[in-house]
């Protein structure tokens, strides 16, 4: 494993893997998916830590598969501590609130992707061929452009810190090996992502795409895995601030990105180096906007 991440794995626990911010546990025959406070920027995992940012992706992700329990069933067994197994119980404080206990599935190797607007890597494939995944867009879009509808562009899963690979339609459907499920992935991440991108609009918040994963029960039935519709799986962009034609303002990072990309933390993005330690006022500044994103997206107080 990744010695990058060994400090926070929880020993005693039956570790299976580390992503940037989260990391997989074995607990019986269910996993448990735990988030850290860990935030990414330019690709780089950050020293500094957004207190509560586990707990407030986590409770956002709980909040969404329950808006979204009429669309598509989900992998998730219980998010409260109280009702872990006995194994967990002498975790419960460190788990409590930042964790999902979860069904084992089957993962589908598919990274489904539903973009709304066209920006990242979709924008540059569109610069270059005026296509998306393979799919042919108007003429005259911009980074934020919004597009008529959204599109699904589907990822092929890449190796731990390397960018999934982007691939058409048809393309994924062969190399998964089953045109029906990939039909089914297609109509499922377009049916949750519409869904969820109503419900954000209506709270003055773009989701601009979003990265859903999926996985299969022993029965067959596909269920929605891993987080979903967070500011970690997706893209937020303030609604008010919405100006298509530059880079938009993301809703929970951009404090970060601004001061990194400042004077004043001394950091050349363009070096080898990693970002330094984020001044105590900008990991504030940035906890109080999941806060606002929670409590914007919910109606509820986060606490
Ligand atoms: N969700 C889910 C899931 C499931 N319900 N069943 C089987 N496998 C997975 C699963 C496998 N990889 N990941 C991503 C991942 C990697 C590393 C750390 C993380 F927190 C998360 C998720």
């Amino acid at each position: 494993m990744n010695r990058r991440y060994s400090e926070r794995v929880i020993t005693g626990l039956n570790h299976l893997a580390s992503g940037k911010i989260r990391d997989l546990y074995a607990v019986g025959d269910d996993l448990l998916l735990v988030a850290s406070d860990k935030i990414s920027a330019f690709d780089y995992v950050l020293e500094s830590e957004i207190p509560d940012k586990g707990r407030i992706l986590t409770q956002l992700s709980m909040w969404w598969f329950r808006q979204l329990a009429d669309l598509v069933p989900n992998h998730v067994i219980s998010a409260d501590v109280e009702q872990f197994p006995a194994e967990l119980q002498p975790y419960k404080e460190e788990l409590r609130g930042r964790s999902m206990l979860c069904r084992k599935l089957s993962m589908v190797q598919v990274e489904c992707v539903a973009r709304g607007y066209l920006t990242g890597s979709g924008l540059a494939e569109y610069e270059r061929t005026r296509t998306a995944n393979g799919v042919p867009l108007p003429p005259g879009l911009v980074d934020g452009s919004r597009l008529d509808r959204p599109i699904f562009t589907p990822a092929m899963k890449a190796e731990v810190g390397q960018h999934d690979e982007n691939v058409s339609f048809e393309d994924m459907a062969e190399r998964i090996g089953d045109p029906e499920l990939a039909a089914q992935l297609k109509d499922l991440t377009l049916a949750v992502y519409s869904r969820a991108r109503e419900i954000a609009e209506e709270r003055g918040i773009i989701l601009a795409d979003t990265k859903f994963e999926f996985g299969r029960l022993r029965g067959g039935t596909l269920v929605l895995a891993d987080e979903v519709l967070t500011p970690d799986s997706s893209r937020f962009w303030p609604a008010d601030e919405w100006k298509p034609g530059r880079t938009q303002s993301s809703f929970d990072k951009q404090y970060v990105r601004d001061w990194l990309s400042s004077p004043a933390s001394g950091w050349d993005r363009k070096s080898d180096t990693p970002p330094p330690v984020l001044p105590e006022e900008v990991v504030q500044a940035t906890r109080a906007r999941y806060v606002e994103a929670y409590e914007r997206l919910t109606g509820a107080k986060f606490d």
